[in-house]
């Protein structure tokens, strides 16, 4: 069980060896084995070859003892042929005619190997002879002691014997002997007959027999005396034997005994030997084989030097053919080894390649576990050094992704993980590969943290405002542009509100820039509390904020968004530990009605904030066809008012104020009046408030004072008394000019002393710049000119004013005089004023006098000074010097 359990492991294991074994090292191995193949194969072919040999000795040494048998046992057959003739016929007395010398010859001729025939008798005389050659001497007269007739003449039952070899004198042969014993009738020994066989015909055959074969024959006796040998030699044949170990080794040997089929049945087949020849003392190996049951011995040899240089033969083959398998292995291995190197070369310069990507990428196997990773993917995700130590990019707890992004899709975004934990925003692909020979995921990862850090600051830049975080002009212009869009499609409406601040120059003024920003900021956060999330609250410019609300109902739910807006501002600011009374103007404007793209809508809203402004701030103005009017025509007279008092359209009208009892022109109010070529005579609060806006109204204050000033001057040189004049003067001039410098000038300039004159202001002008006025308000009346509260009744009232500021007049608003003597409240009120100015030691001048009654009532009140058109209209100088002096005079 467990064997089965580890058997995929071991799979694996060898799967891992078979890439660990280079071609290199198999192509080692192979030339070892090769190398042990050649070895195995030269050992073996030399057994194989010796095997050979002997085998091929054995059949020859036996084929050739078979065929000198076969010469002696054909000789034999003559010899005992001519043996049974001899003892049959009593040779030498026979009279009939017996064996003839051409028998003997026809006798030998049958056996090839033989020389001759011959026939000794007892006294070793040659009786017959048959010899192949012709007239030569006959082998018995030189033989008598031969052993071949000695053996035969001292025993009896000799039977078959051969002889040693001799030379032969007759014929120069070398040769031996095969005999038989011819015994008279009564057994006396009668002579031999014998067979010559010479050693050159002996080899003949034995060479024929061996044909070719590199071997080398001997014929020997038993008692060492060789018979023949193939190659002949003439010293070889003189060799005794008798003591050679090797015919020792032979002759020790059981004679073998060979059955009538010639088949083995006793004994020992001849044995391959080495031994060392004693004919050219060579190491051979020899074959010893008996010739039949004679005691003669054939050995076929072949030189040790021979079979070695065979073997050699044999072994330069297996060499040349090991040696070319090596080279072709060798050459085979090169071409690898540089194919692996260029594969190297190129795996590195890959590895180059995808290492210097930087981007990190990852190759995970199907399961997710990490195989590789590039040096930026090991900095990126903080992996540790040792692979081992990565683990699956998927589904562990130190997973890279939560999922693995489509296969070969488009990047999708993920946030990634890092091994310390932290994370990072990245664009995901992922794609298949082969890597290695096996299925494989390359995961690349683009880090876009820095790139969303960027866009996201880019897109703060574009659409943010700096000092609120609201959208800015931009982002409000594109979602209106979309809102409007939509609301053209579908058919909803949708609003507008243009909020502006009521004088935050004030603020500006007195927490500087830094402070101003601040409060900015809180009013930023309150109007984006009001917008829903649909909406967009922007920030415009300056200290003007807009809402687009999308998709409303209709002009009702702007007006309560746009009241939800002032009512914001109920509660006081709190900037740098001081709490702020703020109030703003909020235009409104509405899709489709009054506009239908975002400039028109922006335009008309930003239209009735500014008629909304003008009517007194802190509320809702809506865009209508009356206030664009006047807003062109405001823009109209903006443009035409610069250089009117250079081109003299601006004139001085003089008003009296006469004293209630005696009705004599005491003092007279300096008025501003604009004539325009085209545009006609404009309404004073119209120009003057447009001359504050743009400035103008400084140079404009300082002329009207002069010119009153003058007009003071005329009157006393015409009439011969003083008149004072009454000049208005601007908060502008309050808060820019230096204004007591400037009265102390005109005064001097017209001659006239400072009790000839009264400066005007309306109490606008001490709620703003109430520090820069107080100032102001104190160098003038340091010069000694007195000062009058216009329009009191209306506005503010506050009567802190009359007891913070030296006021020496106070004059009642027109309203209140107009009403006068009908409307009670009016009545009271005038009373109560007037009574109140009294007891400040105050002068009471009432406004808009226009018939007897009314003057009637102030006088009873005791008002001091009357002014109106019961006493006389605005007028220029010239009339009015004209009328006054001529009244007075
Ligand atoms: N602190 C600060 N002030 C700004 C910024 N942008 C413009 N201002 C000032 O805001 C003031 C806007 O003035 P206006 O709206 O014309 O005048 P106002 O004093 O609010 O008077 P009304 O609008 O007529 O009630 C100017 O004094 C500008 O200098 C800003 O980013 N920060």
């Amino acid at each position: 069980m467990e064997r089965i359990l580890h058997f995929p492991e071991y799979c694996v294991r060898l799967a891992k060896l078979r890439y660990r074994i280079s071609p290199l090292l198999s192509g080692y191995i192979l030339i070892t084995l090769i190398v042990l193949a050649a070895l195995i194969e030269a050992y073996v072919s030399y057994g194989v070859l010796k095997a050979e040999t002997d085998r091929e000795l054995t059949t020859f040494s036996d084929m050739v003892a078979r065929n000198l048998q076969r010469s002696v046992q054909e000789a034999d057959v003559i010899l005992r042929h001519v043996t049974v003739a001899f003892e049959d016929e009593q040779w030498l007395g026979y009279s009939g005619r017996g064996l003839q010398s051409d028998d003997f010859k026809a006798l030998s001729e049958s056996s090839p190997e033989v020389a001759e025939i011959f026939l000794l008798g007892a006294d070793s005389k040659l009786i017959r002879q048959a010899d192949k050659r012709d007239g030569r001497k006959p082998i018995g007269e030189a033989s008598a002691e031969s052993d071949f007739f000695r053996v035969h003449r001292d025993a009896q039952d000799v039977g078959l014997f051969v002889s040693d070899s001799f030379l032969d004198w007759a014929s120069g042969e070398v040769s031996f002997v095969v005999s038989r014993r011819l015994n008279h009738a009564d057994g006396r020994f009668a002579g031999i007959v014998g067979a010559r066989f010479t050693a050159s015909k002996i080899e003949g055959l034995v060479a024929s027999l061996l044909s070719g074969k590199p071997f080398a024959a001997l014929v020997c006796k038993t008692n060492g005396r060789l018979l023949a040998r193939h190659p002949f030699s003439e010293q070889a044949m003189s060799l005794d034997l008798s003591a050679d170990p090797g015919l020792a080794r032979a002759l020790a040997k059981p004679r073998p005994v060979l059955g009538e089929d010639g088949q083995l049945i006793g004994g020992m087949q001849g044995e391959v030997v080495e031994l060392v020849s004693p004919v050219d003392h060579a190491v051979r190996l020899v074959s010893f084989s008996w010739i039949g049951s004679l005691p003669v011995l054939v050995g076929v040899s072949t030189r040790q030097e021979d079979f070695t240089e065979r073997w050699i033969g044999r072994l330069q083959w297996i060499g040349i053919t090991s040696l070319l398998a090596i080279v072709v292995v060798l050459v085979l291995l090169r071409t690898i080894h540089l194919q692996l190197n260029k594969i190297q070369r190129e795996k590195r310069r890959l590895e180059t390649i995808t290492d210097a990507v930087r981007d990190p990428w990852l190759i995970l196997d199907e399961d997710g576990t990490i195989i590789r990773a590039n040096p930026a993917a090991r900095r990126e995700l903080c992996l540790p050094e040792a692979s081992a130590h990565w683990s699956n990019a998927l589904n562990s707890e130190k997973s890279v992704l939560d999922r693995l992004p489509a296969l070969d899709g488009a990047p999708e975004k993920q946030q990634c993980r890092r091994y310390d934990g932290s994370v990072f925003p990245a664009e995901a692909s992922a794609a298949r590969l082969q890597w290695q020979g096996r299925a494989m995921i390359m995961l690349q990862l683009h880090n876009v943290e820095e790139r969303e850090r960027y866009q996201a600051s880019l897109m703060r830049q574009a659409y943010c405002d700096e000092v609120t975080g609201l959208p800015n002009r931009a982002l409000l212009a594109e979602r209106m542009a979309r809102g409007l869009a939509a609301a053209k499609r579908y058919g909803y409406f949708c609003g507008l509100l243009f909020i502006d601040l009521d004088h935050f120059k004030r603020v500006n003024d007195s927490l500087g820039h830094a402070g101003g920003d601040a409060l900015l900021r809180k009013v930023g956060e309150r109007i984006k509390e009001i917008a829903r999330h649909s909406d967009t609250a922007a920030r415009f410019g300056g200290d003007e904020f807009v809402i687009f609300l999308d998709r409303i109902s209709g002009r009702s739910e702007a007006v309560k968004c746009a009241q939800r807006v002032l009512d914001a501002f109920e509660q006081p600011v709190l900037v740098d530990d001081r709490h702020l009374v703020v109030s703003a103007t909020v235009g409104v404007a509405l899709f489709p009605a009054d506009g239908d793209t975002p400039e028109q809508l922006l335009k008309n809203a930003d239209a009735a904030m500014y008629e909304a402004k003008a009517r007194g701030r802190k509320r809702i103005g809506f865009y209508g066809r009356e206030t664009g009017l006047r807003i062109e025509r405001h823009l109209e007279l903006d443009m035409a008012l610069r250089g009117a008092l250079e081109r003299r359209e601006i004139w001085v009208a003089y008003q009296p104020i006469v004293d209630a009892h005696s009705g004599e022109v005491v003092k007279a109010e300096a008025l501003l009046r604009w004539t325009h070529p085209s545009l006609g005579a404009v309404r004073p609060d119209e120009f003057i408030a447009i001359a504050e806006e743009n400035g103008s109204i400084l140079d404009l204050g300082i002329w009207v004072l002069q010119e009153a000033c003058n007009l003071s001057r005329e009157f006393k040189a015409r009439s011969g008394r003083s008149l004072k004049v009454s000049v208005n003067v601007s908060a502008a001039q309050f808060k820019d000019s230096d204004l007591p410098r400037i009265v102390d000038r005109a005064l001097r300039r017209a001659g006239i002393t400072p009790e000839e004159l009264e400066l005007e202001m309306t109490e606008s002008v001490l709620v703003s710049h109430a520090e820069a006025v107080n100032e102001r308000i104190d160098g003038v009346k340091q010069l000694g000119i007195s000062l009058a509260l216009d329009d009191f009744g209306t506005g503010y009232s506050s009567l802190s004013y009359l007891t913070r500021f030296p006021f020496d007049t106070l004059k009642i608003d027109r309203a209140f005089v107009s009403r006068l003597p009908d409307h009670l409240p009016s009545l009271e009120l005038t009373k109560a004023i007037v009574a109140m100015a009294k007891s400040l030691n105050l002068k009471v001048v009432a406004e808009g006098v226009e018939d007897e009654l009314q003057a009637d009532t102030l006088r009873s009140m005791g008002c001091e000074h009357l002014q109106g058109y019961l006493f006389g209209r605005p007028v220029d100088r010239d009339t009015f010097l004209d009328s006054c002096c001529a009244t007075t005079g």
